[in-house]
Parts: structure tokens; C-alpha cells; sequence
């Protein structure tokens, strides 16, 4: 007889681990199947890895800063494998935790491949079969490669965290998140970088003074970009190193070719023409609202959907999946106002409107404040790097509907902040605000 489970999770993710956690502590009997490791593309090689990445990386400007401050460094090295030996061991250490929330919560755990088998069938890469009322997909995204000869010889964002060594020369296929975050890190590593984007804007979608501050940021910091560029061709050398064959801007030549050109659904080879599971261009799975399939057993949740990829999004869906169906709790996912980061060197981080987004929804009597300013630590350290906040204010309400900002521990400061949008705060109440003295984010309740 098969083993049968009330709920059957594919993908140990963000969203299908808390989905399975919360369906069993709603007393559920839970599966999940993990192909790869346990904590899937947030810890394993995702935001976790990358922001560590981050902050190992960003000691290079605090060295150089320091010496205004006094500290006399007298010898400087950096150790690429320890840090990456380091970042590997603590995600390893996480997926550890990961696995014993599985446990503690009762929850079985398929270290296989799980495909669908028609009807409520789950086959896995072990052999086995089991069966479940309901299954939820949460198989994630993967890195998208565009379709250029010699592309095999490039690397995604997933071979980053183990790489033999920093690249001497990286370019950098993409302007959206993973480039820019990725371009920063390669370039405080010492690395000569250079952003090859198709079109000539980075960041689709972020406030266009942020885009603009980060680009003109990073060329001041060495960081070359080639606009309205796409690849010819990719050819490995004797030495190993490449040569890029481009249209758009002069050829290359790297030593390594980095692809951040967006991440695509996992949903191939996935069962899902067995029971007729709908899903769009991308191959993303459409749900609706309550991330149901149009198959009645079969939900699914996170980047599998491509609504918003982004982790907290992923933890929300698959929280509200498991309260609506076995807690009895009617629960959808609220998307509006979600902060969001690129964690560049400086980073960026914004919730809201953008000033043309809201120009758009609200014409041009929307108000915008600024403020546009230089970090008393960088005044001193003589470093020429200037933050940006802006505020976007509806025209008669006074509703603060976005808050912007490109400068050091941006994401931090938004988080709080975009609770204040979130609850519709005005912008007198910023303004009634007294300021927290000396920091940056006091500029939030300084513009006039
Ligand atoms: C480099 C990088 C940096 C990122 N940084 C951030 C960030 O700073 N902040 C943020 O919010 N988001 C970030 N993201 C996005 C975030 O990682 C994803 O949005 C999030 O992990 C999505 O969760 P998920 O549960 O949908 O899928 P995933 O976390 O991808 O989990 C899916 C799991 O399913 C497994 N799987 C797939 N198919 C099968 C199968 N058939 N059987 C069994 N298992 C299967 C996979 O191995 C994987 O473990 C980043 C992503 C990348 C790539
Ligand atoms: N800090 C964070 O929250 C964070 C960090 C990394 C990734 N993520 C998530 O992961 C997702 C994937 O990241 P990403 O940076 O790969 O995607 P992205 O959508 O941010 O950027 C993709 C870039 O690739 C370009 N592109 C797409 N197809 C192309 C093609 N065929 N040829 C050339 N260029 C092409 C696009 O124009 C864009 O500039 C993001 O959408 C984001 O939700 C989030």
C-alpha cells in the first residue's frame, strides 16, 4: 500500500517549508520532497550565501576608510576560499535547522524528485509512489540562459558561492537585481566588471533617480557598463578564459561570463500535462488568489508562479495556503506596498510608488521631497559617495504612497519605514516626527 498523506509538498523552499509546517501544526499529515537541499534557492544559494557575499566583499571600503579613523592596516590580504568555505559551512549549518523544523514538526521528508502521476499519485526519483489529498508545488525558478552559441561555457548566479577562485575579469549578462547585486560584490573583490545589459536602463521598475544614483555610484567605483549590448558569441580560449563575440559594443575578453538574465519556472518534467495543470508562457503555474491550480487538489506557491519572486512573498503563499486549507482560516495575500532591496554596494531599497508610477496613477500635482545627501561616516572617511532618499506624496491626501533610497543600510531603514506606508501614514505625520539624531534615516522626517 502507498503511504498516504493528507498534504504532499514538492519543493523544500521558502514557501513549501512554511506551507508544510503550518498545515501541520494544523494537525495535518505532511510530506515533502526535497531533489536538491533542504532550505532550497533563499538559503542554499540565494539571499543567505549572497548577502554574506555581500558583507564580505564590503570590508574592502571599510579597510580603505578606516585609516581616516585612525586605524593603521598595515598588511591587507584577502582569502576568497575562506570566505566561501565560510559562508558554505553557516549554509549548512541553516539547511541543519531547516531539516529539524521538518522533524520536530512530524513532517516527512523524500530526499527525491517528486513528479506527478495523475489522479492524486506522487512518483518519486527513489521508486516509491505515494499518495495525497492535496498537493502544493513549490519547485521554485531557475536561472534563465539565453540561447547564444558557446553559452554552456558561462556561469549563473547557483556556481557563484563555489567558485575555484575571484574571477580576474567578470562580465556580467543582465541589469536587474542578481547583475547588480553580483557586479558589486566581483568589484569590491577586486575583479575588473563589466554590466552587459540589452537595453540601456538597469533595474526595470525601481524609482529611476535610485537607477540612476547606483549607475553613476558604480562607475565612479570602476564598474564598466555596456548598454543596448547582447552576445554573438561565447568561445573558450586555450587558457581558459573567453572571448566574447558582441553586438552593440567593442568584443571582450574575461575570465569569467556571469548570466543574470532573469529566473524561469520549474515545470518541466513535472507531471503536470498528466492531470492538466494550466500554465502560462513562462511556464509558470496560474493560481489564483488562494494559489489554487484549476485542478482542485493541486495548489502552488512561490517563484513556480511567477507572481513576485521574492522569499517573504514565497513564506506568505504558502502560509496563507496551509490556514485556508487546513486550519480553517480564509486567507489570501495582501501584495500591495512590498519593500523590496538590491543589495548593491550601496544597496538600494524602496516600497511603493515610484514618482512616475504615481505620476501616472495620480497626474503631475503628485509632490515629491528629496533629500539628497552625504553620510557623515563617508564625509569623514573622504569618501565621495552621496545617498538619496526621496518621498512621493499624493497630490491631495497627503499620503506618503512610495519611499526611495540608495545609501548605506538603505535596506534597513525601509523596513521600518514601510510599515508607515503600509499603514497610509501622511506626510505631516513624518513631519511630526522628531528626528532620531545623528543617523541617516532622520532625513526621512527632515524633508521639506
Ligand atoms: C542569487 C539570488 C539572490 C536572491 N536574493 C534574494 C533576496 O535578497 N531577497 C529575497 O526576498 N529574495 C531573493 N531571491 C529570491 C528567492 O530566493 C526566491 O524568491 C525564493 O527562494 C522562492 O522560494 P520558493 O519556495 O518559491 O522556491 P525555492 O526556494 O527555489 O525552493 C524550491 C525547491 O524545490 C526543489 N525542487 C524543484 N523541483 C523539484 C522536484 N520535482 N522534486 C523535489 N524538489 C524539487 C528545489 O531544489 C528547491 O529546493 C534571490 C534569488 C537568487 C537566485
Ligand atoms: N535583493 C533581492 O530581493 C533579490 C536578489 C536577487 C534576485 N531576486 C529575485 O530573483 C529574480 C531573478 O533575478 P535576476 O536579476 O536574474 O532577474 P531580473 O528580472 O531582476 O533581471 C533580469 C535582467 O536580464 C535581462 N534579460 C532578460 N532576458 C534577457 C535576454 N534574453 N538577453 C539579455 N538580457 C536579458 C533583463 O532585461 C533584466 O535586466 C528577481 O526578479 C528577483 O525577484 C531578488
Amino acid at each position: 500500500m502507498a503511504q498516504h498523506f493528507d498534504l504532499f509538498v514538492i519543493g523544500a523552499g521558502s514557501g513549501g517549508v512554511r506551507a508544510a509546517r503550518i498545515a501541520a501544526s494544523h494537525g495535518a499529515k505532511v510530506a515533502i520532497a526535497e531533489e536538491y537541499r533542504v532550505g532550497g534557492t533563499c538559503v542554499i544559494r540565494g539571499c543567505v550565501p549572497k548577502k554574506l557575499l555581500v558583507y564580505g566583499a564590503h570590508f574592502a571600503e571599510d579597510l580603505e576608510d578606516c585609516a581616516r579613523f585612525g586605524w593603521d592596516i598595515e598588511a591587507r590580504s584577502f582569502d576568497w576560499a575562506k570566505l566561501r568555505d565560510n559562508v558554505a559551512a553557516e549554509v549548512d549549518r541553516l539547511e541543519g535547522l531547516y531539516q529539524q523544523t521538518l522533524a520536530n514538526n512530524d513532517i516527512t521528508l523524500f530526499e527525491a524528485r517528486a513528479t506527478l502521476k495523475g489522479g492524486k499519485e506522487i512518483a518519486l526519483s527513489t521508486g516509491e509512489t505515494v499518495t495525497a489529498e492535496k498537493i502544493l508545488i513549490a519547485v521554485g525558478a531557475r536561472p534563465f540562459v539565453p540561447n547564444v552559441p558557446g553559452a554552456e561555457h558561462a556561469i549563473v548566479s547557483n556556481d557563484v558561492f563555489s567558485l575555484p577562485e575571484i574571477p580576474k575579469r567578470v562580465a556580467i549578462a543582465g541589469g536587474g537585481y542578481i547583475a547588480n547585486e553580483f557586479a558589486g560584490i566581483f568589484n569590491e573583490l577586486g575583479s575588473k566588471v563589466t554590466i552587459v545589459n540589452r537595453s540601456d536602463k538597469i533595474l526595470r521598475g525601481y524609482d529611476e533617480s535610485m537607477r540612476e544614483r547606483l549607475l553613476h555610484i558604480s562607475l565612479t567605483k570602476g564598474i564598466a557598463f555596456a548598454f543596448n549590448s547582447t552576445f554573438r558569441k561565447i568561445e573558450k580560449q586555450d587558457d581558459g578564459s573567453l572571448h566574447l563575440s558582441m553586438d552593440g559594443c567593442d568584443d571582450m575578453h574575461v575570465d569569467a561570463l556571469l548570466f543574470a538574465t532573469g529566473r524561469i519556472p520549474n515545470t518541466e518534467n513535472l507531471g503536470l500535462e498528466t492531470l492538466g495543470v494550466e500554465t502560462g508562457e513562462r511556464g509558470e503555474i496560474k493560481v489564483d488568489e488562494y494559489s489554487r491550480t484549476n485542478i482542485d487538489h493541486v495548489f502552488a506557491v512561490g517563484d513556480v508562479t511567477d507572481r513576485v519572486q521574492l522569499t517573504p512573498v514565497a513564506i506568505r503563499e504558502g502560509h496563507a495556503f496551509a490556514d485556508t486549507q487546513f486550519g480553517g482560516i480564509d486567507r489570501t495575500v495582501d501584495y500591495d506596498n512590498i519593500p523590496n532591496a538590491v543589495f548593491s554596494h550601496p544597496p538600494i531599497a524602496g516600497v511603493g510608488m515610484t514618482e512616475s508610477e504615481a505620476r501616472q496613477a495620480f497626474g503631475n500635482q503628485v509632490k515629491t521631497y528629496t533629500s539628497d545627501f552625504r553620510a557623515m561616516k563617508n564625509v569623514l572617511a573622504g569618501r565621495n559617495e552621496r545617498s538619496l532618499y526621496k518621498l512621493v506624496v499624493h497630490p491631495t491626501d497627503d499620503r506618503v504612497v512610495g519611499i526611495h533610497m540608495i545609501g548605506p543600510e538603505a535596506p534597513e531603514i525601509l523596513q521600518a519605514a514601510a510599515i508607515a506606508v503600509k499603514a497610509g501614514l501622511k506626510k505631516q505625520q513624518f513631519d511630526d516626527t522628531i528626528a532620531l539624531h545623528p543617523t541617516m534615516s532622520e532625513e526621512l522626517v527632515l524633508m521639506r
